[in-house]
């Protein structure tokens, strides 16, 4: 019996836009239906975050040796450190017809959607840029030369927007979280009905 592979869901956009926290909302809400990718990185855990549930954190060495075995779906270098997406957790997961959800930044991104052109690609966009400085400076995890490099880094990311399917804006997280569930649902629906007219035209054959 056929299966339908799962969608693959990326969701980007500068650090402190508050992906994280629109992606935990998500997580949180009773009838979501994705499986989040943990990703790997070189970086410190920060306080309170654990192996295994934030990241899979990894040593430099560890982390090139899993570049060199081809063991990642995308993988950049962020600001000092690699960040990357283990691919046998997502292929399996696609593969047995579950969405994936991946919340990652916008060069890897790039590299995920030349890889799975059908994707979801949707950027998370800050209603200003010293919002996202405020956000960042708020959050109390960075030290300010890294807050710093981050709102830099932010004025490029910032000018992928347009190579996304979908931009949000995360003015308030309900409001996001809400915006999200309605492109992932109306992409279910266009997926259906281009599985269905395929079928259709099989049994015609
Ligand atoms: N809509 C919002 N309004 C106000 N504050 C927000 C909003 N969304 C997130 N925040 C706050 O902004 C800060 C950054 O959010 P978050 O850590 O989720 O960003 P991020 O994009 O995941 O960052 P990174 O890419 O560095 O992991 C947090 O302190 C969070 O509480
Ligand atoms: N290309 C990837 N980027 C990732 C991945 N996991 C997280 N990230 C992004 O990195 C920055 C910094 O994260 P932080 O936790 O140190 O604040 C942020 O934009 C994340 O979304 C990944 O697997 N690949």
């Amino acid at each position: 019996m056929y299966k339908q592979r799962g969608l693959l869901i990326v969701l980007s956009g500068p650090s402190g836009v508050g992906k994280g926290t629109v992606r935990k909302e998500l997580f949180q809400q009773p009838d979501t239906n994705y499986e989040y990718s943990i990703s790997m990185t070189t970086r410190s855990p920060r306080e309170g975050e654990h192996d295994g549930v934030d990241y899979f954190f990894k040593s430099r060495s560890e982390f090139e040796q899993l570049i060199n075995e081809g063991k990642l779906l995308e993988y950049a270098e962020y600001v000092g450190n690699y960040y990357g997406t283990p691919l046998d957790y997502v292929n399996e997961t696609l593969d047995a017809g579950r969405d994936v959800f991946l919340e990652i930044e916008v060069v890897g991104a790039a590299q995920v959607r030349k890889l799975v052109p059908d994707g979801l690609f949707i950027f998370l966009a800050p209603p200003s840029l010293s919002e996202l400085e405020d956000r960042l400076v708020g959050r109390g995890t960075e030290k300010a030369d890294v807050i710093a490099s981050r709102v830099l880094k932010a004025r490029e990311e910032l000018e992928m927007m347009n190579l996304y399917d979908y931009v949000v804006e995360n003015d308030e997280v309900s409001k996001a979280c809400d915006r999200i569930n309605a492109i992932v649902t109306a992409e279910h629906c266009r997926r259906e009905r281009v599985e269905k007219r395929y079928l259709l035209m099989l049994e015609g054959e």
